[in-house]
């Protein structure tokens, strides 16, 4: 898609706060390199969204600044600016929750993701769209359908599809696979590795540990707005920590021999999975 020229993302010390009381991010460091799969783990309320939205430039819509730090994408700063200066140099977000325009076609939805750019040709908007229709067939097919009569999956679909309209560097994610029936998961998720394969970076935020270690080479695991972990996927994947809090499993000491469930130890599950 976008031949990469080598810009990473890179946070220093993120600090983010909504209103006076709640301190969101409490001193963020983060990297993606450039055309990397990073993933961000954490349970609800660590801060994921958070620093996507310091990210895209979208905290002041949610009442929220960034405090101090730095956020520079190839050196640029990125820090302070609106949410069209992030998308005019590469990065665009997908939400949480698809929000896909629901009475407007596909088309005039694909047609939206391009706003953010400027002095576009026609036939630069033709290609774009033809990459789109290329990775979801199934939006080709529907275009001039309203969104609102797409499944959750094809939704997600055209969520993604608006973003790429802009032609990004990077992708962020957020939560991609939420309320997809397992199949759906397993597609989103090939074509977020094929995405990356044509060159785009991809910062994924996802409830779906065992999904996001698979595609991202590197993770973050947030707690109440601190990195608590980082590392390689692959390392990430045989911690035990990891397993225990994100991958589902199950603690040795609330089991018998035969890996079992103890009698009694629901109460204390609810603590573990997330
Ligand atoms: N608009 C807001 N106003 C006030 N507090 C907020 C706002 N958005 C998020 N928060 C708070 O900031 C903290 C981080 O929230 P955030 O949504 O970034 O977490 P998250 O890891 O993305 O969680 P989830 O998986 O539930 O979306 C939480 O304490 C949350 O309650």
């Amino acid at each position: 898609m976008t031949t990469t020229n080598g810009r990473a993302l890179v946070l220093r010390d993120i600090r983010v706060s909504y209103g006076r009381s709640v301190r969101a991010l409490r001193g963020v460091d983060l990297e993606v390199p450039a055309s990397g799969v990073v993933a961000l783990l954490g349970a609800n309320g660590a801060g994921k969204s958070t620093l996507l939205r310091a990210v895209s430039g979208t905290l002041p819509l949610h009442s929220g600044a960034i405090d101090s730090g730095t956020i520079t994408f190839g050196g640029e700063t990125l820090r302070g600016s609106d949410p069209s200066v992030p998308v005019r140099r590469g990065i665009v977000q997908v939400p949480e929750g698809r929000r896909v325009f629901a009475d407007m076609s596909i088309d005039e939805n694909l047609r939206a993701g391009e706003l953010g750019v400027r002095g576009r040709s026609k036939r630069a908007t033709a290609q774009a769209k033809e990459r789109v229709f290329d990775l979801f067939p199934r939006l080709a097919d529907r275009r001039a359908q309203a969104a609102g009569l797409l499944s959750g999956g094809e939704q997600q679909m055209l969520a993604m599809g608006r973003a790429l309209m802009a032609d990004p560097e990077l992708l962020l994610l957020d939560e991609p696979s939420l309320g997809l029936a397992p199949q759906m998961v397993e597609r989103i998720a090939d074509i977020i590795a094929i995405i990356n394969q044509q060159g785009v970076g991809v910062l994924l935020v996802e409830q779906n540990a065992a999904l996001a270690l698979e595609l991202a080479d590197h993770a973050y695991v947030l707690d109440v707005g601190r990195v608590r972990l980082q590392g390689a996927s692959s390392d990430l994947a045989a911690s035990d920590e990891v397993r225990r809090l994100y991958l589902g499993e199950i603690p040795e000491e609330l089991t018998d021999d035969t890996g079992a469930v103890l009698a009694g130890a629901a109460a204390p599950l609810e603590r573990w999975i997330r």
